[in-house]
């Protein structure tokens, strides 16, 4: 898989001197940093936001990446997903626009929309002393208004590449020619063929004098791809020997026929009550049918891809972290970058087919120090993919207890939702295709949809709903 070869070997990857495979500072008092931000040289006024933040001591990326970078070096940023990557680029720069105030001071890339928001807040949360001003450019989101924003001239933009090349092309008065700091976050994604022609356009348009930052879980080993970053003389800052997922994490497979995905999903939902979930699936149209097909049963599940509006999208997001929702139905888009954390476990529906998604996707849980649980379902046809995460991450993974003939009990209810959320999906894309109305909830499946109106009284839907299997109550 091409993945695979372009990544960084396990002996291929710095390792600092010293340095516990496979641990991070997380600044909960449990590992033996004894170093502090001033040590690091932070400056007092960013040392007391990481105070308010609660962030007592430095992370271990974040004692590896912040002098050199505050020595005026380039960085790649390499470190276990959750451990405080952010922080690690936010800081330094935050100090040098202190000691050089100016607008439009710093871009950072990112890959997805969410991602770019989740930086700056951190941003404004670690800059809001100094009146730090940034603004988010992503798609999906009314072009005028950010024109507006841009026109402000903010001292930091965060940016997905579409959306930035969009603005470099059709607003007018706003340009890159200022910029000091460029920083990739999840960089082997941008670097990847997806964003290739943006980033071109993109470097073209910014000064060759200027400091680049990459971050990452997982690094890219094409050199030439490197390049095309154009970093000069960079220390790679790494801080784990090989493609770790941190300690806290208890990670298993369970071996499944395919056709009893959506049983299992319930057994385990079921089983684990009480905690929240983010669940992968290969697709967005996967990611609504088993979101459709959770609610059917009683389980308020939430989608989260690429299909929807920005909106909604954000709209998830929110829920989901204010946990007003405990299960999230997601693509690859939420696999990247996001911290929520408290969610608890993390279920890989369909198997990731690149081996380096998996990492990100797990990463989801067990984020700064806290504890989490995967579980990744396996198929009759995804034994290849799943062999080849097992040995990128260096280990073999326990199979998740489960009771097969509890689980079968349950295929009579879920084959009824299956049913349900299949006449529903119809009617969403029937709804689709005609003018929209109102605000255009197409993605919404919140609401009642007309087929579980339609069953009301005599469905097994309702039943399941009322009570039946639920231990948990309402998710
Ligand atoms: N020094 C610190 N002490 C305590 N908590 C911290 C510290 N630095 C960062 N954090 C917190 O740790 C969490 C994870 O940080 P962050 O999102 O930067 O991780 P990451 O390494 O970028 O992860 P990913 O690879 O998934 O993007 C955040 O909630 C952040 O506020």
């Amino acid at each position: 898989m091409a993945d695979e070869q372009e990544s960084v070997k396990p002996d291929e990857v710095d390792s600092s001197e010293g340095e516990e495979e496979n641990s991070h500072g997380n600044g909960d008092g449990n590992e033996e940093v004894t170093k502090t931000f001033k040590d690091l040289g932070v400056t007092e006024v960013l040392c007391d936001a990481c105070d308010q933040l609660g962030w007592k001591s430095p992370t271990k990326i974040q004692i590896e990446a912040i002098p050199v970078a505050l020595q005026g070096k380039d960085v790649i940023g390499l470190a276990e997903t959750g451990s405080g990557k952010t922080g690690a680029f936010a800081l330094p720069i935050l100090q040098s626009l202190l000691a050089s105030p100016q607008r439009l001071h710093t871009l950072v890339l990112t890959p997805t929309r969410e991602l770019a928001f989740q930086i700056s807040e951190q941003f404004e949360a670690l800059g809001s002393s100094i009146g730090v001003k940034c603004a988010v450019i992503v798609g999906g989101i009314d072009m005028m208004s950010q024109s507006l924003v841009l026109a402000k001239k903010p001292h930091i933009v965060i940016a997905t590449p579409g959306r930035l090349i969009d603005h470099l092309e059709n607003t007018k008065g706003f340009g890159l020619r200022a910029v000091k700091f460029l920083v990739m976050d999840e960089a082997d994604r941008i670097l990847n063929m997806d964003f290739e022609t943006e980033v071109d356009k993109i470097l073209k348009v910014i000064p060759r004098e200027r400091r680049t930052f990459l971050f990452s879980a997982t690094m890219t080993k094409k050199v030439q791809k490197l390049q095309r970053a154009a970093l000069k003389d960079p220390v790679k800052c790494a801080v784990s020997t090989k493609y770790t997922t941190v300690d806290k994490l208890q990670q298993y497979y369970i071996f499944i026929p395919s056709k009893y995905k959506d049983c299992y999903l319930v057994s385990i939902l079921n089983e684990l009550a009480g905690n929240s979930f983010m669940i992968f699936c290969g697709t967005c149209s996967g990611a609504q049918r088993v979101a459709l097909l959770l609610r059917n049963l009683g389980i308020t599940a939430i989608p989260l891809h690429g299909q929807m509006s920005q909106n909604k999208r954000l709209g998830a997001l929110n829920k989901f972290k204010s946990k007003s929702r405990s299960v999230l139905l997601a693509t690859d888009v939420a696999s990247r970058g996001l911290d929520i954390p408290h969610v608890d476990c993390v279920i890989n529906y369909d198997i990731p087919t690149h081996s380096k998604d998996y990492i990100h996707r797990v990463g989801r849980t067990a984020r700064a120090g806290r504890s989490g649980k995967s579980i990744t379902f396996v198929t009759q046809y995804d034994v290849e993919l799943f062999q080849r995460i097992e040995t990128l991450i260096g280990k073999k993974l326990p199979a998740f207890p489960t009771q097969e003939e509890e689980v079968m009990m349950l295929v009579e209810r879920v084959s009824e939702a299956q049913r349900f959320a299949k006449l529903e999906m119809k009617e969403q894309g029937e709804k689709r295709k005609r003018p929209k109305r109102g605000d255009g909830d197409e993605d919404d499946t919140e609401q009642a949809s007309g087929v579980r109106k339609k069953v009301k009284g005599g469905g097994g839907a309702v039943r399941m709903r009322g009570g039946g299997a639920w231990r948990g109550g309402r998710r």
